[in-house]
């Protein structure tokens, strides 16, 4: 018995907000099934909260298995485990799930260093990326993760919207991931008949698509709010905004999988972002009732965190540094209204000079 269990993989997630959680529940679930190989226990670290009732989120976690804050209405497994401290909840674990805001991942990662196991190897399912201060380079999370912890790093991004994942709706995701024996470790974990994986060694294109399809489903927002037709619309998401998706996917890498773009990860999140996603929501808001999106944020998502206007900011650096805003003017646009630099309209305004008309 204690040898067997010895040589099960542990997981751990790292994160507890509303994806963190929906995986760490289907996830879950799934090694319940598996009968074997992986730990059923999981651990997952949550940042400690103190709730308006006076309790702690973690002991709400794991004494009425539901994260009441983040993701209400899930009953989450029992073989979850919420653990506020951080490096015990990664120290013993085989495979270490990411899936936190990307403005934490550098101090969760520096934190990390040195207490993981040496043959650990990660997944990020973190929609976001870097442009370093200094050097203006891009700089993706599974970079951070595999440089500060020594270890592995794929990418999983897709249509998968946490609240609807919660449900067992149906969904798919693309996974990035150039080791194969990993690349099976992440289909027995998560692959199932309602959440399809295809796989692809594209790790950092991937995740670019995560982070800039939260830019575009701002716009997506912007353009609804200000009540455009249905043709604008489309124009915005569709056409030009997944242009300067692929256009920017380009600077980085010429060639990729061709067809990557035309998967989970690409057109699809896309479309589910712009139709649902908090990034939406929250620029569609900003436009009707002319609120900050730090005040929306607050108001409307209680700790959940819009993803959108950081990466545009990163973004607009990275341009800005090669000289190259006048060929993205919706990324460029969605930074300036973000930092109330122009007023929303103005992007609108913009769209017939876009550089796809010269
Ligand atoms: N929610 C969704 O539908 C989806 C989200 N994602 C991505 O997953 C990532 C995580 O998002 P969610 O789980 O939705 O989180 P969330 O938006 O619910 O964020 C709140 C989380 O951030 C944590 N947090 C706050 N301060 C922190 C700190 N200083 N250090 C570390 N953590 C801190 C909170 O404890 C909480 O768990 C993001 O990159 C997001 O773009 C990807 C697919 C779907
Ligand atoms: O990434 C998402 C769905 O795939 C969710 O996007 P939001 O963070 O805008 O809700």
């Amino acid at each position: 018995m204690a040898s067997s269990s010895l040589a099960k993989k542990k997981i751990a997630v790292v994160g507890s907000g509303n994806w963190g959680s929906a995986i760490a529940c289907h996830i879950g679930d799934k090694v319940r099934q598996l009968n074997g190989q992986y730990h059923e226990q999981i651990l997952m670290w949550c940042k400690e909260e103190i709730l308006d009732d006076g309790r702690k989120l973690t002991e709400v976690i794991n004494q009425q298995h539901e994260n009441i804050k983040y993701l209400p209405d899930r009953k989450i497994p029992e073989n979850i485990i919420a653990i506020p401290d951080l490096d015990i909840a990664v120290k013993d674990a085989d495979i270490i799930i990411f899936v936190i805001p990307h403005q934490y991942v550098k101090n969760v990662c520096e934190q990390l260093k040195n207490n993981i196991k040496k043959d650990a190897f990660a997944l990020t399912l973190i929609k976001g990326f870097y442009v370093d201060e200094q050097t203006k380079e891009l700089t993706f999370v599974s970079q951070i993760i595999k440089n500060t912890l020594n270890i592995p790093c794929a990418s999983m991004m897709g249509a998968n919207i946490a609240n609807e994942v919660a449900k067992k709706i149906f969904c798919e995701a693309t996974v990035g991931c150039r080791d194969d024996k990993h690349s099976e470790i992440i289909r027995q974990l998560i692959d199932t008949p309602v959440f399809r994986l295809r796989f692809f060694p594209d790790i950092e294109i991937i995740e670019m698509l995560g982070g800039l399809k939260n830019i575009v489903s701002m716009l997506a927002g912007f353009a609804e709010g200000l009540d455009t037709g249905f043709n604008t619309r489309a124009a915005v998401i569709l056409r030009l905004g997944f242009v300067e998706m692929i256009n920017f996917c380009r600077l980085y890498k010429k060639e990729s999988t061709p067809d990557i773009y035309l998967q989970s990860c690409g057109i699809a999140d896309l479309i589910a972002s712009s139709l649902g996603g908090r990034n939406y929501r929250g620029a569609k808001t900003m436009v009707q009732t002319k609120d900050s999106l730090a005040y929306i944020e607050k108001k409307d998502f209680n700790g959940q965190s819009l993803q959108g206007p950081s990466t545009a900011k990163e973004v607009y650096r990275y341009l800005h540094a090669q000289n190259l805003l006048d060929r993205f003017p919706l990324f460029r646009d969605t930074h300036l209204i973000c930092e109330s630099i122009i007023k929303p309209h103005v992007f609108l305004d913009n769209l017939g000079n876009h550089p796809e008309f010269h």
